[in-house]
């Protein structure tokens, strides 16, 4: 497997790809050495365990950021290239290869299982997700079917094929929540507000829930293929949850997204809990079954431990539109983070949100060097 991985790191990775070591699994007294993803700094820190350094990866890092990926993805429309393995294979690997990154994330869309569940959509370049005819009534909520793994065969061979490629660097798995699944669907592609969704939710609660209850469900079953396939570690997108209070979001989402993290609670994967402006929700979403709970960039890391409780692991906080900024703006921030870091049980340093598509790669390379470098413990 370890030379199998090296392969994979070959070319590009010129530093710290080859730090991606196993140092963190080295015997203790008397105990055998594991190695593995499952004892990789990544999964380590989301189990709250001591690494050799705090791991790094970056939301969106296989994307637009790449030559590497605008050259593969060239005439090949979005959701296609999620159908190919060997595509998916090859973009998902980029970043590592590249980066030297932690843990690699699978290439694939929110919306891959809504449309194996029969709904007739598209990613537009530039717009995101559009569904042809949205979801507003119970007759439309019935097309939504159940998924199962011949659903996403295509998921189930990338996910074997990348846990092959990527030896000891674990891979990420991934779905959307159903508020935010239930928000494309319901306004029939992106929107700032979400008033079609919220108007549903407050106006027929009964619709809202069963719709959030079926995406519940293919939302648990397209993780599950994936953590049968291999995947270290699952992470659960509620990009836009934090348009609600507090108090609507218990009502209104925290059952059906405990539904899906509960559900997977004996899969034996740490469990990543994300959205963007959710300072307010920070408890509620660990709540909801997280192993990690995702921070953006408006909760610094110790303000945010202290919502969550100190029996859950934090990622992220560095605002994607600092790495615009300069070297020496991104080096105060990543310093910041880290030291902020340090209060909570388990840190995986990420963005608060998706890599920009004009960020230049050698910043998030060189944000990785940095992170390693100011969290590298001796070896014991
Ligand atoms: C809300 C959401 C979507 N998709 C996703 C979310 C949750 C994360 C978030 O909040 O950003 C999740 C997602 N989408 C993609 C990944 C790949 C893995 C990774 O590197 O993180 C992941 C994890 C690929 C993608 N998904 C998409 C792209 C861009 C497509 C392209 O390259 O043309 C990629 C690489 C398309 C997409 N799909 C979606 C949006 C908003 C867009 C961007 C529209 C645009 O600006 O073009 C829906």
């Amino acid at each position: 497997m370890r030379t199998v991985n090296a392969g994979a790191h070959r070319g590009r990775g010129t530093i710290a790809a080859m730090t991606t070591d196993t140092t963190g699994t080295a015997a203790r007294d008397g105990e055998p050495r594991r190695g593995g993803p499952a004892d990789s700094p990544f999964v380590r820190a989301c189990r709250r365990e001591p690494g050799p350094h705090t791991p790094v990866w970056f939301m969106r890092q296989a994307g637009r950021s790449l030559p590497e990926y605008r050259e593969i993805r060239a005439n090949v429309p979005m959701l296609e290239s999620c159908r190919r393995p060997d595509l998916v294979t090859e973009i998902t690997l980029q970043p590592v290869r590249r980066h030297g990154v932690d843990a690699a994330i699978l290439f694939s869309d929110i919306v891959v299982p809504v449309a194996a569940a029969g709904i007739d959509l598209d990613i537009v370049p530039g717009t995101g997700p559009v569904v042809a005819e949205p979801v507003r009534t119970a007759a439309d909520v019935e097309r939504i079917t159940p998924i199962g793994r011949d659903d996403v065969s295509f998921v189930d061979e990338a996910v074997r094929r990348l846990v092959v490629e990527l030896g000891d660097t674990p891979l990420i798995g991934f779905a959307g929540a159903p508020f935010t699944l239930a928000s494309y669907l319901v306004e029939g592609g992106p929107s700032r507000t979400h008033a079609k969704t919220k108007a549903l939710m407050y106006g027929d609660p009964e619709l809202w829930h069963a719709l959030c209850a079926r995406l519940a469900e293919v939302t648990l079953a397209f993780l599950q293929v994936q953590i049968d396939a291999g995947v270290s570690a699952v992470q659960l997108f509620d990009s836009w949850a934090g348009a609600l209070s507090e108090a609507d979001y218990r009502r209104f989402v925290l059952p059906h997204s405990t539904y899906v993290l509960g559900g997977l609670a004996d899969a034996g994967v740490p469990r990543i809990h994300f959205g963007v402006g959710t300072g307010e929700l920070l408890g509620a979403m660990g709540e909801a079954g997280a192993d990690v709970v995702g921070v953006d960039w408006r909760t610094p890391l110790d303000v945010a431990t202290g919502r969550i409780g100190p029996d859950k692991a934090v990622q992220g906080n560095l605002d994607p539109t600092v790495l615009l900024a300069g070297w020496p703006v991104v080096e105060a921030e990543v310093r910041r983070i880290v030291e902020q870091g340090r209060a909570a049980p388990g840190h995986v340093f990420n963005l608060g949100h998706g890599v920009l598509p004009e960020t230049d790669p050698e910043v998030l390379t060189r944000v990785v060097a940095l992170v390693h470098e100011l969290t590298a413990r001796p070896e014991r």
